[in-house]
């Protein structure tokens, strides 16, 4: 699914009106149906709805909600705010369509503000949508600013007042800390930035019907992974199959006081269709894996307790994973540099392999043109590039270090990023916050190695991989909810999360 500017969504109203022969007011009207439908859903008639209409077509959604509203029996009051001499023509056309048992209150200065606190109201926020083009500041602001410490709950129509659609707002704008926004036909780039939870609160997205032609057209760099795409993408065996047409892995995984890490990303690894896996660990490692993980083949290390050496017979594996529990000795820098000079492998970057090459120039300067998929979690991440400003910066480095080494880099998260060579950015839209918990990284990199090994291309990789991650854990959180949730349950559930998707298919 495609992620546009605020610009291009401009356009796509503009294209549908155009293409369907409809006004921008029937359009509006569907927003606001499309909305209303949602908010019917979310709270019953009854408590006070203050809906607060700016001077756009953000307004006009308001003002048409408001009508919509009060004649399923809810207690609306619309307020208008600011000057609205200059109110947009779908604003005028909803302003008048208003019944006359409705009054709208103009709030024209800070005096006029009303008091919502401890009301208990519910506010809808139509004050700017995708039109905003400066900060907010002035009555503007102390309007956002006396709904943000009130109390009440908001929910946004379009995105939150005061927040930019698609580039960082600036410092002096106010901005709604909205409890829910309810966005049209596709999300925006802003809801997918952890900066931005405190305003986007719980987002949502409704079907307004815009041109599914001008969508597939229009080019965009941000895409939001859903399940019909992954589900495009599976593989499903064959019955005269054999684990030879699944790939060997190989995973340089572990060491002493971290082999839980070579634990979970093999079997992680196994859980994920992995033909054959080997796990090379350091020597103290060997009973643990044999024991654990009895399903894989364990190399060792001649080192006790730290990954120092390349298996001998390197070439005849298909993909490898490294990085989980390896630690940043000497030596294993050492062997994560014969790794990436002599080795032309698919391979799974991440944890301690990432922090070892983000700290040598000379491990850096052998990364171009080599199949490699960086996983870095955002510290992992400043490590290789530097600090970031914020999370907009964070995005540009993430598509310039891929388009610069010509690699994948998994940017995890609550809204896990996969930046590809060609600079664009999908973000997942799978897991819940029991992932948030040690381990849970170790059983990515495990994924998206045994994908790699069954030739899924690396993209196809990253983006399966980590779609099927989160929801093996969003498919553990009925039972288990995101407290207790721990690495070993996400493992547990990707049986689950593969079925769920082989079974959806055609
Ligand atoms: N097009 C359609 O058919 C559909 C559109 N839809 C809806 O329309 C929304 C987009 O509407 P929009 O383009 O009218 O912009 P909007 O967000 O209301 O703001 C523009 C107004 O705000 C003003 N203004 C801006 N920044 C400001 C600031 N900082 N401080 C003060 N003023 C500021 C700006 O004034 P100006 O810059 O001219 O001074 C202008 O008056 C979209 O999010 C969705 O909700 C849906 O109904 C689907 C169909
Ligand atoms: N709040 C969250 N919502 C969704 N996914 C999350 C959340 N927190 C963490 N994750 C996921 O959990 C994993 C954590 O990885 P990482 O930080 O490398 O953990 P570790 O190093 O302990 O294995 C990532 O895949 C990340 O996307
Ligand atoms: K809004």
């Amino acid at each position: 699914m495609k992620i546009l500017t605020a610009a291009q969504t401009r356009e796509a109203d503009a294209y549908t009106i155009q293409e369907e022969g409809i006004s921008s007011a029937e359009l509006m009207e569907r927003a606001a149906k499309a909305f209303t439908g949602w908010f019917e859903n979310k709270f019953q008639p009854g408590g006070e709805v203050h809906i607060f209409c700016g001077p756009g077509n953000n307004g006009g959604d308001g003002l048409a909600v408001a009508r919509l509203l009060h004649e399923r029996n809810y207690n609306v009051q619309p307020y208008l705010v600011g000057d609205i001499s200059k109110a947009s023509d779908d604003f005028e056309t909803n302003l008048e369509r208003l019944p006359q048992d409705l009054q709208t209150i103009h709030v024209e200065q800070e005096a006029a503000i009303p008091n919502l606190i401890g009301k208990g109201s519910c506010v809808i926020d139509a004050l700017f949508g995708t039109g905003l083009n400066r900060p907010v500041t002035g009555l503007y602001a102390k309007v956002l600013e006396a709904l943000n410490s009130s109390g009440v709950t908001v929910t946004s129509i379009d995105i939150p007042s005061g927040l930019y659609t698609d580039s960082q707002t600036p410092e002096d704008g106010a901005i709604v800390r909205a409890q829910y926004t309810v966005s049209f036909e596709l999300p925006k780039l802003a809801f997918l930035l952890p900066q931005h939870e405190p305003f986007v609160g719980e987002w949502h997205v409704v079907s307004i019907g815009l041109s599914q032609q001008f969508i597939s057209e229009v080019n965009t760099n941000y895409f939001c992974t859903k399940q019909e795409d992954v589900q495009r993408l599976l593989k499903l065996r064959k019955k005269f199959s054999h684990k030879g047409l699944y790939g060997h892995a190989l995973l340089l995984c572990g060491g002493y006081g971290k082999m839980g890490a070579a634990v979970l990303a093999a079997r992680a690894c196994l859980r994920s269709g992995v033909g054959l896996l080997t796990v090379q660990v350091p020597q103290a490692g060997y009973p643990i894996l044999q024991t654990a993980v009895p399903e894989a083949m364990t190399l060792t290390d001649r080192n006790r307790k730290h990954l120092s050496e390349l298996p001998q017979d390197i070439q005849k594996y298909d993909v490898i994973g490294t990085g989980p529990g390896i630690g940043t000795e000497r030596v294993t820098k050492t062997a994560i540099g014969q790794l990436l000079a002599t080795s032309s492998h698919p391979t799974v970057i991440d944890a301690d392999a990432i922090n070892l090459i983000a700290a040598s120039d000379k491990l850096k300067a052998q990364l171009y043109k080599k199949k490699l998929i960086f996983t870095p979690h955002p510290k992992e991440f400043e490590r290789l590039v530097g600090k970031v400003k914020n999370d907009y910066d964070r995005l540009q480095h993430l598509r310039e270090f891929c388009m610069e080494y010509g690699c994948y880099v998994v940017l995890k998260g609550s809204h896990t990023a996969v930046g590809t060579p060609e600079g664009k950015v999908y973000f997942n839209t799978t897991g819940n916050s029991g992932m948030a918990t040690g381990g849970t990284g170790d059983v990515l990199t495990g994924i998206i190695t045994a994908l790699v090994g069954q030739q899924y291309t690396l993209e196809e990789a990253c983006l399966l991989g980590v779609y099927v991650h989160g929801l093996a854990a969003d498919l553990a959180f009925p039972s288990l909810g995101d407290i207790a949730m721990t690495a070993s349950d996400v493992i547990d559930h990707l049986p689950k999360a593969f079925l769920h998707l082989t079974q959806l298919m055609p």
